[in-house]
């Protein structure tokens, strides 16, 4: 495999940082949209930074990606002292390997879409794009990413995700004038005033909900394998455990369960999936999502869309996040009354 790609631009590299490796996997588009993959508001840690270029961080590399002509281009960045004995060749298929979890490529999408072409009429009349994938999230991060999402957009949750990353993550270096850290680690976040230093960076009520989710992972489970624990238990009881920490809610817990802990038939139910389920499937529209509407949605989309439902839910989700003639953010309600509802709703789901 050629290691040099034309169709990344240049970059200006940090004396920290070096590149580690480069290479390409071939997907066709049916398989990857990567722009709506990465944007589509399941992972906050990725920037467009030229059209269809984008950078973002994995562990501890910086890594740049560009889909063109059926073609995934990556190069991966470390910090100098980032220790690897592997040679050019190994350093590119480790890399390709990440890239292959990450956007777990062994799930063939092309069968996936045909099956939710038979059951739902949606996919089959196209108004649901293919190539739109589950990405496999760093518990951690994911769950910390989904804490900060309550009653908040993809734009500023991807800002505060980097503001924590930058105060509490390890540096890893600069690439073309910005800088990249790590997602923190558990003992990195765990700091006497965090709550309060996160409030005077604008996290307002979720400062809380962090500074406690932190403490119980670290203080109370006290078990680096607790997320892998969680990976191997049933839905019902890594549910049931992700519901025990401060500020996560049903739709925090699925989101994480999806995106981070491989339960592929979970489909997480929000404001835009309850209004895509009564806009295009005729289900009964409730003024507020309580409980039994969220299971009853959820249930509907899993038997509709199973196995891998969340992945129909994901393509369904940011879809609607993209489109601006989209019915469900057309006749979306005032701001305010769905920041009221949202509180409620979590509320009631945290207490249920
Ligand atoms: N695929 C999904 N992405 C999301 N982002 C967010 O805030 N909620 C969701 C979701 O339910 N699905």
């Amino acid at each position: 495999m050629s290691s040099f790609i034309p169709c990344l631009s240049i970059s200006v590299l940090s004396d920290s940082l070096i590149q580690y490796s480069s290479g390409i996997i071939p997907i066709s588009t049916t398989e990857l949209n990567l722009k709506q993959t990465l944007l589509g508001g399941q992972s906050f840690r990725w920037f467009e930074q030229s059209p269809n270029e984008f950078v973002g961080v994995l562990h501890f590399y910086i890594v740049r990606l560009q889909y063109e002509n059926e073609k995934l281009h990556f190069k991966f960045y470390v910090h100098k002292n980032t220790n690897s004995l592997l040679n050019e060749c190994d350093r590119e298929k480790e890399s390709a390997t990440i890239l292959h979890k990450y956007f777990q490529l062994s799930v063939k999408l092309e069968d996936l879409f045909e099956q939710w072409c038979k059951s739902d009429e949606r996919f089959r009349n196209k108004q649901i794009p293919t190539g739109i994938r589950v990405l496999d999230q760093d518990p951690l991060e994911n769950l910390i990413c989904f804490i900060c999402s309550s009653n908040n957009n993809v734009q500023r949750i991807t800002k505060m995700i980097k503001t924590l990353s930058e105060i509490y993550g390890k540096e890893i270096g600069t690439l073309n004038g910005t800088t990249y850290y790590q997602f923190p680690t558990i003992d990195e976040l765990d700091q006497s005033d965090l709550e309060k230093d996160l409030r005077k960076l604008n996290f307002g009520y979720r400062a809380r909900y962090i500074h406690k989710a932190v403490q119980y992972l670290k203080h109370t489970i006290n078990d680096p394998s607790y997320f892998d624990r969680l990976k191997s238990s049933s839905v019902q009881d890594a549910r049931s455990e992700l519901l025990k920490i401060m500020g996560v809610g049903r739709k925090v817990a699925d989101c994480v369960l999806l995106m981070s802990l491989g339960k592929q038939d979970v489909v997480p139910v929000d404001t835009h999936i309850h209004s895509i389920a009564v806009t295009y499937y005729g289900q009964r529209k409730n003024s507020q999502l309580s409980m039994s509407n969220y299971n009853n949605i959820s249930s509907f989309f899993q038997q509709l869309w199973q196995p891998y439902a969340g992945w129909a839910q994901a393509a369904a989700f940011s879809n609607e996040l993209r489109s601006p003639t989209s019915k469900t953010t057309s006749v979306k309600r005032s701001k305010m009354t769905n920041h009221c509802k949202f509180i409620k709703y979590e509320k009631e789901i945290k207490e249920s």
